[in-house]
This record gives C-alpha cells, structure tokens and sequence, in this order.
C-alpha cells in the first residue's frame, strides 16, 4: 500500500469499497451512502486494471449507473477480468447491464424506459422457488423504488437467479450468491427508493463482510497519527478563514502538533460585513491557536486593479494568497508546511481527465507553479457532511461548524467587471442584508449558500420622484449536498419582499432587486 499523501489518513485499515464510476450521476452519491453506512469508499475510473483493483484490496466493488448503453460503440465498459477476481460485485442500473452483458445475459432496448417511481415486487421464495435475497432481507415482500434507465436486462446470466421485478422491468435484480455477485437496476443511494439504505447495508455487511468502522472518531484518530507522520517536528501554517474547512483541519492540525501550528488569517478587503473582527473573536476566544491576522486589503485590490476576466481574477487571488502566506512564514523561520482544507469533492472535481475546466478554484487550480510549500492536507479524503463531523466531535462551536461556504476569492467573484472599493462596498452592504433576513427567517442553516451578486449592468429607476441610474442587486440561494449539483432555493415571498424593500433602501447606488432562479447545472452557485 502506497504512504498516504499529504497528510490524509491511511485508508488501508479500513474496509474499502471502491466506485466504479461510468459516468454517473450518482456515483458520489453511492459513495456517500456507503460511508454513511460507516464503510469507507473511494470512487475509481471504469478504467482501473484487475490488478489495481487488486492491489487496494477492496471489500467489495460497486458498479456505479451510466448514461451510456453497453450496446453503444465507445461504451465505457470495465475489463472482465474484474468480475473474477472473486470480490464480492453490486451492480446498480448501468452495472447491472455491465454484468449481465460480461457474463452471457442479455441486455434490451425494451422499447419502454422506466423514469421516476416504480413498485417492486421480490420473487416468491417457496420450497420450489429459489431462497429470497439476502439484500431484501430486512424490506417488505413489495415497496417503492426510483427507476432511470432506458435499457434493460432480459435474461440473467447462468447461474444467476432473478430476485425482483416490476411491471416493466421483469429482471429488476440479480444475484449469484457463491460468486458474491449481486445487481440491481434500480437506485438504492436515492432517498426516493424506500429501504434503500437498507438494501446497501445488507450488500455491505453480509454479502461482502464489512466492519462498520468508519466513524468520525476514528477519522480522527487516524488523522491525527497521518499529520504527526508528515510534519515530524517542523512548523506549519494554516490558512484559516473562518470557514468550516479550514477550522476543522487546523482543529486536527493542533491536536496532532500544537504549538508548531501557526493559523494564518488573511483580510483580503474581500470579505463580507464585520467578518474579519468576528474570525478573530471567535479563534481567539475558543482556541488556544497562535493566529496571525495580516491586513492585506490594499495589495488585494491593487493586484485586481482594472481585471473584469473571472479566471484572471482567480489566478490573481490564489497567487496573492501564496505570497502573504510566504510572507507570513519567513517571519516565523523557516516553515515548511502548509495546511489547506481541500476535500474529496475538490479532488474528483479537478482530477477527471475528461473533465472540463469550469473555474480555477483558488487553493488547487489557483496555485502559483513556484510555491515552496509543501501541502498538509487531512481532509481530503472526506465530504462535507463528514467535515462537519469532525467539527462537532471535536467541539468546534456551532456557528463555525454550520457556517455556510464561502470562497476564499471572496466578494470579488460576485462582483462581476472590475472591482473597485466603492462597488465592494455595495456588494458587502446588501449582502449583510441578506444574511441578516436569512437568518432571522430561520432558513441560515437550511440553505447551502445564500448571498448577493453585483453584476456589472445599471438600471432606470425613479426614486422620490427623481430619475436614478444605478445597480441592480441579485439575490442567489441554493439548497445542496455537497455544491456539485444545486437547486434555486423557494424563498418564501415575504423573504423576498423585505430584502428587496431593505437592499434598495439602505444601499446607496442600489434601485432594483432581481433573483436568480438557475440550478446547478446549467449554472454555477458564484457568478464567476
Ligand atoms: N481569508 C483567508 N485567510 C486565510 N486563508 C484562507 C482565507 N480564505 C480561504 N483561505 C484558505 O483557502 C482554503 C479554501 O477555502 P474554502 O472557502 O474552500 O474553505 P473554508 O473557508 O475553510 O471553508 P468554507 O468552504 O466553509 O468556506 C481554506 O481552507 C483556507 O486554507
Ligand atoms: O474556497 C473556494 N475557492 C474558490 O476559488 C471557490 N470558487 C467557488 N467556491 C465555492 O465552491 C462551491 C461551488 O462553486 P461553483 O458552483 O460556483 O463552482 C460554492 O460553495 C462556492 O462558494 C470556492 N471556494
Ligand atoms: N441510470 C443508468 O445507469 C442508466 C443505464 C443506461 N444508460 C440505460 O439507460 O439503461
Ligand atoms: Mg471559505
């Protein structure tokens, strides 16, 4: 087994299930699910050879759904020899058709697609029929599923034996219970299938002998013992920006090294109202962390001087982050280290080949080529709901721990065109309007994100009889998982009534009020 990078923890002691992913919707989805059933998952190209599957060692392997048919020319179609590796295999939607096609079933164009609810119905288990599943054990004999799939197995291979159906899908699941090779064509990872979660843990626990090991208190433990093994005992820093991340992983930083850790908060002038008093009341008062406040407004400013380019914007502000907090170690000696809070998430997104770029986060794509540091990074293999946690295990204060996201380039990706301290003002002034009527309609929590965006254009308005030409503000609110995917959030009228009445009111330069209703996709949750 490969050292763990970058200061993440060595998986290779917990049970590992891997996530054939074809191009799913779903597949972290799955993942997540699989975690939550205390189990530890990673998801895998449908590329990855035998032998690499081999060599993790895996638990069990999961085949993730597709948009693709395994009929198509250029299907992604994983290499056979991964079906006889003797691991125990779950097959979901896509999956199902993969191991019917490799293993001599057969897969249709039914004619007939089935989208959105189904009932499914387990085959009868009598002394003629065969034995009923041990996935269904814990399910009623029929119950709700969510179905997405276009083709459909027709006839199980041999030494299979069909477990379920429903009215359009007669092979709705499979199984050969000596091989350990079990599919379904439904989705179990959704929360529209009723038991599934139910159906994954029978897969996990008794199918494929899983220990339910994977806790945030072992996370932690492991965590710990990772960074110790990394930083030796050298010094670090942290850039800490107030956010959940960063304070979950400068948390476990400290536990592992203490006084080696310095914290590193940055003001960039692009924060929003009252922010940069509050990290430092709050750090300070709950932590006993050497914190180090460097007020670099003016250098951030001067650096995007005249820049409207969003990607330029960003290659500025995560050079500019790197510089202070190269700045900020010489003072303390020599550091080597430095601590960031990317997490899984961050590394699917920016490591599929065939992935296109959308934008340059600040802290991995936005990284300047000649930094020095080396990168303690403990988080990375966790989602966000697992970071918060971490946070809550180890104490960290609600208002840290549920804070909602906010990127480190800050208000200047919401100002879109240049941006001068003037429209900064503006945009930090309405926002704090938002955030204030958010949480006092108790929707703060529910939301993933909810702030407000300037855009570049002006607008005719009349005000106390006089003709005004001035900004408009946008209001943006999604609800989310994990901000791969998002939904416009349904505020509720009356919300919206007060911030465009207040917005328009209290903030000068400001006439108009409109909301963005884009999910994510087509949109992005930042404007740039
Ligand atoms: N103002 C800042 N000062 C110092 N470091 C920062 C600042 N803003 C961002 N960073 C660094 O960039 C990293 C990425 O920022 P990001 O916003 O993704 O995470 P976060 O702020 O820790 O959490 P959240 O996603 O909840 O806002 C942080 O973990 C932190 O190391
Ligand atoms: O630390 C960060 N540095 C960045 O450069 C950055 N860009 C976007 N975000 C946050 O990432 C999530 C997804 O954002 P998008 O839908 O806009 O791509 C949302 O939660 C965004 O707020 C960033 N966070
Ligand atoms: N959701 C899926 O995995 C769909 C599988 C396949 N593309 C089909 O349409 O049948
Ligand atoms: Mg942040």
């Amino acid at each position: 087994m490969n050292a763990a990078p970058h200061g993440s923890i060595d998986t290779s002691s917990f049970d590992t299930v891997l996530v054939v992913d074809f191009g799913a919707q779903y597949a972290q989805l799955i993942a997540r699910r699989v975690r939550e059933a205390h189990v530890y998952s990673e998801i895998v190209p449908y590329s990855i050879s035998p032998e690499e599957v081999a060599a993790r060692r895996p638990a069990a392997i999961i085949l993730s759904g597709g948009p693709k048919s395994v009929h198509q020319p250029g299907a992604p179609l994983p290499d056979p020899g991964i079906l006889q590796l003797g691991i125990p295999v779950f097959g979901i939607c896509y999956g199902i058709q993969v191991i019917a096609q490799q293993l001599g079933g057969v897969v249709d164009r039914s004619g007939r697609g089935e989208y959105g609810r189904t009932t499914l119905t387990l085959a009868a288990g009598s002394d003629a029929g065969p034995p009923p599943s041990v996935l269904f054990d814990h399910v009623p004999p029929s119950f709700d599923v969510w179905m997405s799939h276009f083709d459909a197995v027709v006839e199980a291979p041999d030494g299979f034996r069909v477990t379920a159906s429903t009215p359009d899908a007669p092979v709705a699941a499979f199984e050969d219970p000596e091989r350990r090779i079990h599919a379904v064509q439904f989705h179990p990872e959704v929360v529209h299938t009723t038991g599934g979660q139910q159906i994954l843990k029978s897969f996990l626990y008794e199918v494929a002998g899983c220990r339910p090991t994977w806790t945030m208190t072992s996370v932690i433990d492991a965590s710990v013992e990772a960074i110790r093994a990394q930083v030796g005992k050298e010094r670090v820093i942290c850039g800490l920006s107030g956010g959940v991340d960063s304070a979950v992983a400068a948390a476990l930083v400290h536990k592992a090294i203490g006084e080696q850790l310095t914290c590193v908060f940055v003001d960039t002038g692009l924060l929003r109202a009252g922010e940069a008093d509050q990290v430092e009341a709050t750090f300070r008062g709950q932590f006993d962390v050497d914190l180090v406040h460097v007020k670099a407004a003016d250098r951030f400013l001067g650096a995007l001087d005249d820049i409207a380019d969003p990607e330029r914007k960003r290659k500025i502000i995560g050079e500019t982050f790197i510089r202070v907090f190269e700045e900020a170690a010489a003072e303390l000696g020599d550091v080597p280290f430095l601590v960031q809070g990317t997490l899984y998430p961050d590394i699917i997104e920016s490591g599929t080949k065939d992935a296109a770029r959308i934008k340059s986060h600040h802290n991995v794509g936005g990284l300047p080529e000649d930094m020095q540091f080396e990168l303690v990074e403990p988080l990375r293999n966790l989602f966000k709901d697992e970071v918060r946690a971490v946070g809550e295990e180890l104490g960290l204060p609600e208002e840290i721990v549920w804070r909602q996201p906010f990127p480190g380039p800050g208000l200047a990706v919401r100002i879109v065109g240049t941006i001068t301290p003037e429209r900064v003002e503006i945009l930090r002034a309405a926002d704090a309007i938002v955030t204030e009527e958010v949480r006092r309609a108790g929707l703060y929590r529910e939301l993933w994100q909810s702030f407000a965006v300037l855009p570049v254009v002006r607008t005719v308005g009349v005000q106390g009889d006089e003709r005004t030409y001035a900004h408009p503000v946008v209001i943006r609110a999604v609800t989310s998982d994990d901000a791969m995917t998002a939904d416009w959030a349904r505020l509720p009228y009356d919300l919206l009534e007060r911030l465009s009445s207040r917005i328009i009111n209290e903030v000068p330069g400001v006439n108009r009020v409109a909301l963005d209703i884009t999910s994510k996709p087509p949109g992005t949750i930042e404007w740039e």
